[in-house]
Parts: C-alpha cells; structure tokens; sequence
C-alpha cells in the first residue's frame, strides 16, 4: 500500500530546546518530578496536552487581521456564531475563553443542590464545575472503558442500564442533565458510537432528561463513527458530526482541541430559555455574548479553525499521526490502551510499572521518567488527578494510571514520534529501575497541577 504524507506543507517553525541529560535533570528537579511544573523553554517534544497547542494554518493567521475588536456586534462573533450554526448544527451559541467558561454557566444555570450529573468517566474541570454547583457526578460509562487492554471499538459507551438504574435509584427531577463526552479524555480518547448516542437520547428525552455533550473532540469522535460503524463509511465527517449533534440538546466546547485555535469556547444549546439566562451569566463572567472572553481576532481564528476541523483528509492525518505513534509501542509489547484513542497514546502505568504501589505515583514517575530519558513531556493522568475523595479525604483509586502521551495537531513530524517512541521503548527496557515517588507538597484542590515530589 502506498504511504501518505501531511495534506499540508510547514511554512513557518519554531526552534525546539535540545537540552543535555544533566540539564534536564536539573529542570526536573526544580519542578518537583511534577511535568506540569517544567518550564516550556526546558522542553524538547511537548506532549503535555493537544489543548491550545495545536498550529494555526495560513487562513487562520490571516483572519486575525480581520479581527473586528469593536465591543459589541462584532463582525467577528457574527462569523463564529454562523460557523458553530453551520457545523454543529445549535439554534443558539454563546462564546466562552475556553471551556471551562462554558461548564461554568452551564453548571450554574442547570444545577440544583443535591442534584446527580451522569456522565461517561470523569473529566477533572467537568466535575469541578458540577460539585462546585452542589451535583455528584456518577459513572455510566460501560464497564470496558476502565480495562486498558480491551479493544473494544466504542469504549466511550454509556451503559444505559447504569443510567436506568441511577434514575431509578435518585429520580428524574435529580438529574438535570447527562454530559456525553465525544470522546472520553480519561478513558484514552475512546469515543462513542452513534448508536449509542441515538439510544440514550431518546431514552433521556422520553424522561424529560436534558443531554448536553461535552463536545471537546467530537471531531475525532466523528473519524471513529466513520472508521469502525457500519453504514458510516461513506459518509464525510462533516455529514456524521450533524448527526451526532441531532441527538444532543446543547454542548459545551473547548475551542482549545478540535477547532484547531489556541483560546476559545463555547456553549451552544437549542432551547431558548436557557440561551436567554446562559447570555446573563456570559455578562457575569466572559464578558459580552458578543466577544465571550476572546479578542475578535480569536474568534476570526475559531471560526476559521472550526470549518477546517471537518476537512477529511486534516482528521484522517491527525488520527492516523496518533496511531503511528501507539501503534510502534504495540508492535513493541509496551503496555498502553487499546484502542489507541483520537488524541494520544497512553501508557498504562500500572502494567509498566508492576512493582510500585499507587501511593508511589506510578503513572508521575514514569512521566517523569520520560522526560529525564528524551526531553519529552508526557502527562500524569491516574491517582493523582483523580484527586481525594470528597468526603473520607482518602486518594481516589481510579482503575486507569496512565501517562498521556497527547499529539498537537498539525504541530510534529512523525520524526519526533519515532523520538518519543525510542524514549518510551528504552524505559520499557529498563522499567524495573525505575523507582515510585513520594508527593512532599500536595495543593488543596486540582492537586495535579502544582504538586511536588520527590524519588522515595
Ligand atoms: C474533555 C474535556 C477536556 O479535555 C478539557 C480540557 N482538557 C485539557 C486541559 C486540561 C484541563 C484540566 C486538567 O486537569 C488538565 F490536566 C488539562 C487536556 O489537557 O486534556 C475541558 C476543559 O476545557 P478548557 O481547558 O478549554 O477549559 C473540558 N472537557
């Protein structure tokens, strides 16, 4: 079979850090074996995260010129407004910095004390947000989506009987919403069927039950639905995207991924009532329901990022750039999860590092690891993002300790996958010397960010 390359040609770069072992190894320290913590300028291959990091394209920096700054009414909302409308298909949108702003108001808004928000697995802003509001937030994701080596194609799956029971068990009039990710970050970036997404919305919508999606990489969901589900095949991803959205009430966004911009959001939602109370809380906390938190030049850069996101041979190389990656370590026997998922390869932490206990942070020390090995920056995604549980104060013990090995779009060669695939490979080798960690300063809330460690 022939062998692709990138529907696009680099136009302009950015000089990479080429730092030595032993400087690298001083970095590491100042940031507390925290990735989170290493400074930018100190990293070689960032795969921190694909949020905000992914390069704009020509069309994109062009239309920051077009940026109309004007304080209310811009042209530039205008053009936001209508690509979100012709994309995704909403009645109404309301612009946001960034995602978090719209699972702000729209927790707000939804909400009650003592309600119940089921969603498939957990997203670490996602559930700030809806305890922050009074609501506990309850897994209805399938079973198979916390067994990393089940290469089961649709992993983000919500597991209806979950869901009956969980109505059954608190009622109808407790659960104001379910949020739907396409696709589930914190399972591996394992997305949803359409199927799937048709069966709960009409069992939700036959309760009266709202179901918002968290839309975040729905694109990549999107490529899934056309890969692996029958009488998809044929169809574009722009044509299966407007109909995973018919079976969704409103979503909040998170411009930072698949809309290809480094800012921006949204919150879109089809019923007028809550469009008109959702424009209150944007006043409150992004500014006007014309600018939401961006500059107009943002939102030229969104509104652009959002029509190119759709283009099929843009998401065929990004998913398959992802699969390049996780696919050596495969072949390689390197435990990650399987099915690799849209954004990133994930090591599986706890297979790779059989001999440490969680409380020695198997999935922090081995990113840390990683970046020690090759100057390459992956990122902690196990017990200690799962956080303490709010009410005994004990570790939450998620099945999945991961290291997130997450791909920008459009940003690295496959060159710099081999790089990071030789680092993970070569550890791999060598993992029974690796060593667990010990937490010596630990924040109050969302402790992932600015914990610190050190090796026991
Ligand atoms: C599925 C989903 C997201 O992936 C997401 C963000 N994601 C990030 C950044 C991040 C966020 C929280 C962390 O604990 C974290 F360590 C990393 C990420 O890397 O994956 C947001 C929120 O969207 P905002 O970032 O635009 O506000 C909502 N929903």
């Amino acid at each position: 079979e022939r062998r692709s390359a990138e529907p696009f040609k680099i136009k302009t770069v950015e000089a990479l850090a080429m730092l030595s072992r032993q400087e690298r190894e001083e970095a590491l320290k100042k940031a507390g074996y925290n990735t989170f913590l290493i400074d930018s300028s100190d990293v070689y291959i960032d795969l921190l995260t694909d949020s905000g990091t992914s390069a704009m394209s020509d069309r994109q920096w062009g239309a920051l010129m077009m940026g109309d700054e004007a304080y209310a009414g811009s042209k530039s909302w205008k053009r936001l407004e209508k690509a979100v409308r012709d994309v995704y298909g909403y009645k109404h949108v309301l612009p946001t910095h960034q995602g978090r702003g719209a699972e702000n108001i729209l927790s707000q808004l939804k909400i009650k004390h003592g309600d119940y928000v089921p969603g498939n697995m957990y997203f670490t802003t996602t559930r700030a947000h809806q305890e922050l509001n009074g609501a506990s937030f309850v897994d209805i994701i399938i079973d198979e989506a916390h067994d990393p080596t089940l290469e089961h194609p649709f992993k983000g799956n919500i597991d209806l009987k979950k869901l009956e029971n969980l109505i059954y068990e608190v009622g109808a009039e407790k659960i104001p919403y379910i949020c739907v990710a396409v696709t589930v970050n914190m399972a591996g970036g394992q997305p949803v069927s359409m199927k799937n997404l048709r069966e709960v919305y009409h069992f939700c919508k036959s309760l009266g039950i709202d179901v918002m999606f968290d839309a975040t990489r729905c694109v990549e969901n999107a490529y899934f639905i056309k890969e692996r589900e029958k009488g998809y095949e044929n169809k574009s991803v722009s044509n299966i995207l407007k109909e995973m959205f018919s079976y969704s009430d409103g979503c909040t966004m998170s411009g930072k991924k698949d809309c290809l911009v480094n800012i921006g959001g949204f919150l879109a939602m089809n019923d007028d009532e809550l469009y008109a109370r959702s424009r209150e809380l944007v006043v409150v906390y992004e500014g006007m329901p014309s600018y939401g938190g961006m500059a107009g030049r943002d939102m030229e850069a969104m509104a652009q990022g959002i029509y190119e996101s759709v283009d099929d041979h843009y998401i065929a190389h990004r998913i398959g750039q992802v699969r390049y990656l996780g696919q050596q370590l495969i072949d390689q026997g390197v435990p990650i999860v399987r099915p690799i998922g849209g954004h990133a390869v994930y090591l599986d932490a706890k297979e790779f590092l059989p001999h440490l206990q969680l409380e020695e942070f198997p999935a922090q020390a081995l990113a840390a690891a990683l970046y020690l090995d090759s100057g390459v920056r992956a990122m902690e995604r196990g017990i200690v993002s799962a956080g303490r549980d709010q009410k005994t104060g004990q570790h939450n013990k998620p099945k999945l300790e991961l290291v997130r090995l997450t791909i920008p779009r459009r940003v690295y060669t496959n060159n710099h996958m081999d790089v990071a695939a030789d680092s993970v490979l070569s550890l791999f080798q060598k993992r029974h010397a690796i060593n667990g960690l010990k937490m010596v300063y630990e924040p109050p809330a969302l402790r992932f960010f600015n914990a610190r460690f050190s090796p026991v």
